[in-house]
């Protein structure tokens, strides 16, 4: 049966197979054939697309994706789920159901059973929101061979991920995402279009994967623990914050050396230095600390 995707029949599903929805899941499901169409637009899939959907519900993305992609493996993790999408889906033979957790699936070993045969791979998914910063982190240090992904997420989030230095949303998040991947809005959704409605405003962006990351950078692991030191305390200059959150061990002085020699103020706040400057900086500090 063709779904049309309001909320009626959506309660109808629901209550014909006795579900009631888990807030403990981000269980917030889709109901607006309109933002389907424009989520599965945005992610550029073709007839040799292959798609991981994360957290299909009951279905209502997964069917937008399957019409244009080659290929859909959808991962859930609510099994209550797992009939209703088995018997919405019989007929579709371009579609897997999965049951289990996103945050723990071997993604690289799911690709390689179920991606061989594709030309591109995309992560498309309307995601709850309790797992939105783990999962992104985990998709994108996973380095998957990805070619974009376009998730539906809390506004708020998504306009950290975003945001430029020097604004109130630019954070280690932001830093992040964008040093593997180019992020951009795509819309902003309401929460009427969703059952239940959620208590948050949401937004689609889409991150498209970069080959290389933004910036060349000494040592991926000390980068990122710079960037965090650096956002640790908003209000204090980025001296004060490195020497108390990563070089508590070097005197003031020294801090303020290494952060000159990287060309920048020892006097500006962590939040306003852009990718380049915390790759600057990492490299000073990795070859003082290696000499
Ligand atoms: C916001 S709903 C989206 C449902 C559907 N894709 C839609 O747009 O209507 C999030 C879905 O993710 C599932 N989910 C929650 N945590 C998950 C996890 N860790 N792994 C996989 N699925 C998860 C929930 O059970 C729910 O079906």
């Amino acid at each position: 049966m063709k779904q049309k995707w309001i909320p009626a029949q959506t309660r109808e599903i629901l209550n014909k197979y006795g579900i009631t929805l888990k807030k403990s899941l981000g269980q917030n499901f889709l109901t607006d054939l309109h933002v389907l169409d424009k989520i599965v637009r945005a992610a550029n899939l073709t007839e040799t697309s292959g798609v991981i959907e994360i957290g299909p519900g009951i279905g209502a993305l997964t069917e937008q994706l399957a019409k244009v992609a080659k290929k859909v493996v959808a991962i859930e993790i609510d099994h209550r789920l797992i009939p209703v999408l088995n018997d919405l889906f019989k007929e579709t033979d371009n579609i897997e159901v999965i049951h289990g957790d996103a945050l723990k699936v071997d993604l690289h070993q799911l690709i390689q059973e179920h991606f061989q045969d594709v030309q591109s791979l995309h992560v498309v998914a309307n995601l709850p929101y309790y797992v939105t910063s783990p999962l992104i982190t985990r998709l994108l240090e996973g380095r998957l061979p990805l070619k974009n992904m376009v998730l539906m997420i809390q506004k708020e989030v998504a306009d950290r991920l975003i945001a430029h230095p020097g604004t109130k949303d630019y954070g280690s998040l932001s830093v992040f995402v964008q040093y593997f991947a180019e992020p951009s809005g795509v819309a902003r959704v309401p929460s009427h279009v969703f059952v239940p409605r959620p208590k948050v405003d949401s937004s689609v962006v889409k991150l498209h994967i970069r080959e290389k990351p933004n910036v060349q950078v000494i040592n991926e692991d000390l980068f990122f623990r710079v960037v965090r030191a650096a956002f640790g305390q908003r209000r204090k200059t980025l001296l004060n914050t490195l020497h108390t959150r990563l070089l508590s061990n070097v005197s003031k002085t020294e801090v303020e050396n290494l952060i000159t020699s990287a060309g920048i103020d020892p006097k500006r706040r962590g939040e306003t230095l852009d990718l380049k400057e915390f790759a600057a900086l990492t490299e000073v500090i990795y070859t003082s600390a290696n000499q």
